[in-house]
């Protein structure tokens, strides 16, 4: 029984990501422009999520900064989730809504791009965050599951969704990781052009 619905668990995940496979190539092959167009030009990436949301938010930044698969030197990338002086000073003298949102305000500049990572697209400090960027004419590429709640009306056309089509946190997460590695695969490929071996 139990092991019955552990198998349930994989077969909707996997199921789920056939069904992104098709609807979300072209958008995520959106965000890899955005994002070598924002490298290429000596921008950065910010990122940031809320619980599983900011651990996949400081993944990109380590592959980003580190490395995916191949080596090449470190792209710019700042996870805005994992100082907890800011975090605290910011969210115990101003609100918690805000924790991103000044981060952003500080450490944006025109050309960068903001990662913004909520699967219910409705959390009020990722939401304050692509205002904060909208400010500082920074690109959004925004990872969001549902309808792409709240955040999908913030967007403007230059930005990129990513809209996973499922209501369940869990599996949503699941298929953002999966983008996360998509694009850094893509924007290695684009970088540096074909491995030598594949
Ligand atoms: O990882 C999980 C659930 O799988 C949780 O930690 C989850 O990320 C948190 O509840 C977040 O606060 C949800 O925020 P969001 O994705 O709606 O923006
Ligand atoms: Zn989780």
């Amino acid at each position: 029984m139990l092991e019955q619905r552990i198998q349930q668990q994989f077969f909707d995940s996997a199921d789920l990501k056939y069904a992104a496979a098709e609807l979300l190539s072209k958008p995520i092959a959106d965000a890899v422009s955005a994002l070598v167009g924002c490298i290429t030009g000596g921008g950065k990436v910010l990122s940031c999520g809320n619980g599983g949301s900011a651990g996949d938010a400081q993944h990109f930044a380590a592959e980003f900064v580190g490395r995916f698969e191949r080596e090449r030197p470190g792209l710019a990338a700042i996870a805005l989730t994992t100082d907890a002086s800011i975090l605290t000073a910011v969210g115990n003298d101003y609100s918690f809504e805000v924790v991103f949102a000044k981060q952003v305000q500080a450490l944006g500049a025109p050309g960068d791009v903001l990662l913004a990572i909520t699967t219910s697209g409705n959390s009020a400090n990722v939401l304050a965050a692509v205002d904060a960027a909208r400010q500082k004419d920074m690109t959004v590429i925004a990872l969001t599951g549902n309808t792409g709640g709240k955040l999908r009306e913030r967007l403007v056309d230059t930005d990129v969704m990513i809209c996973v089509p499922h209501d369940r946190t869990a599996r949503i997460q699941e298929v953002h990781l999966l983008v996360l590695h998509c694009l850094c695969d893509a924007v290695d490929l684009q970088l540096l052009g074909e491995p030598e071996s594949t």
